[in-house]
């Protein structure tokens, strides 16, 4: 057997290598290359054109966090959209919230769904159940016609090389901001303070043109570049303290959730920011 190096020029002259068992499935969809392998140490991994996008081992780490931050910083949540996210795994820890009424996920690409419902089925548990609504097209074109709907928009995104570059943009924040309903809140894939801080920057520098409050918060996660990815959330409302979770669970609620990574003190811990990170990306 051999080792898969992730190779790529967001991340220039490193590469975070996983042993491969046995290679499951290889193939070009209309967007991406797509492929899955077994790793010995990690379950199996989910790659789109040569980037790890979850592996079975640590994917509850982003999955978890960047449901449930937005999620438990809305007092109601009853209308949430996902942009990407063909896995299922986020759609997985919106639906744990009883009060979410209805999830529409906007999923480009019909490979990743497919290929996900055959080797990730812990991921890809949700696309049967009733309050998920499927829509195998773009963001943006789906969002205009659904003005003023969303409580919580997440965007699981790649990224920006490839399909997923325009979720980067300030457009695309535009878009998410028409379609949220009054007191609505965003989480998307934010990237990584050793990796990407002039980037993070300046989406939070185009968020605060568009939202009255905007943050930043991370998770660790051993198999993205540098071990870790972070979170970028903005809120209609001016009130959100998004560091403060707004509600936490019973430990009753808590057993129904079987949450491995996220809890209120980790909820609270993500948004502090080591002192390179802090004083560029929350600068005003
Ligand atoms: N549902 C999870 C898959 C999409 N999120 C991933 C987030 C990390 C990214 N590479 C990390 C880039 C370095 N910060 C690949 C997609």
């Amino acid at each position: 057997d051999g080792w898969f190096s992730e190779l790529s020029e967001l991340w220039p002259g490193q590469s975070m290598s996983l042993e491969v068992q046995e290679i499951l499935f290889n193939e070009k969809s209309k967007y991406q290359n797509v492929l899955v392998f077994k790793s010995k140490t990690y379950g199996n991994v989910l790659v789109l054109d040569g980037v790890i996008q979850c592996t079975e081992r640590d994917e509850f780490s982003y999955q978890e966090m960047i449901a449930h931050i937005p999620l438990f910083c809305h007092p109601n949540p009853r209308r949430v959209l996902v942009i990407g996210g063909g896995d299922g795994g986020v759609a997985r820890e919106v639906l744990k919230h009883e009060q979410v009424e209805k999830v529409d996920m906007c999923e480009i690409d019909e490979k990743v769904i497919e290929v996900s419902k055959k080797y990730l089925p812990k991921m890809a548990c949700s696309f049967d159940n009733p309050r998920l609504s499927l829509h195998i097209q773009d963001g943006f074109d789906f969002m205009a016609k659904h003005e003023g709907t969303y409580d919580v928009i997440i965007t699981d995104s790649s990224d920006p090389i490839g399909p997923a570059s325009s979720l980067f943009e300030k457009r695309y924040y535009e878009f998410m901001k028409k379609a949220l309903r009054p007191g609505g809140v965003l989480c998307s894939q934010g990237e990584c303070a050793w990796l990407h801080l002039d980037l993070i920057k300046n989406m939070q520098e185009f968020c605060r043109t568009l939202f009255p409050t905007v943050s930043y918060a991370y998770t660790t996660i051993p198999t993205y570049p540098s071990g870790q990815i972070g979170f970028i959330l903005c809120s209609l409302s001016p009130d959100v303290k998004f560091e403060e979770p707004f509600r936490v669970l019973s430990e009753a609620e808590k057993a129904k959730f079987d949450l491995r990574y996220y809890n209120d003190h980790i909820h609270r811990a993500s948004f502090c920011l080591p002192e390179f990170a802090r004083k560029v990306i929350l600068a005003k």
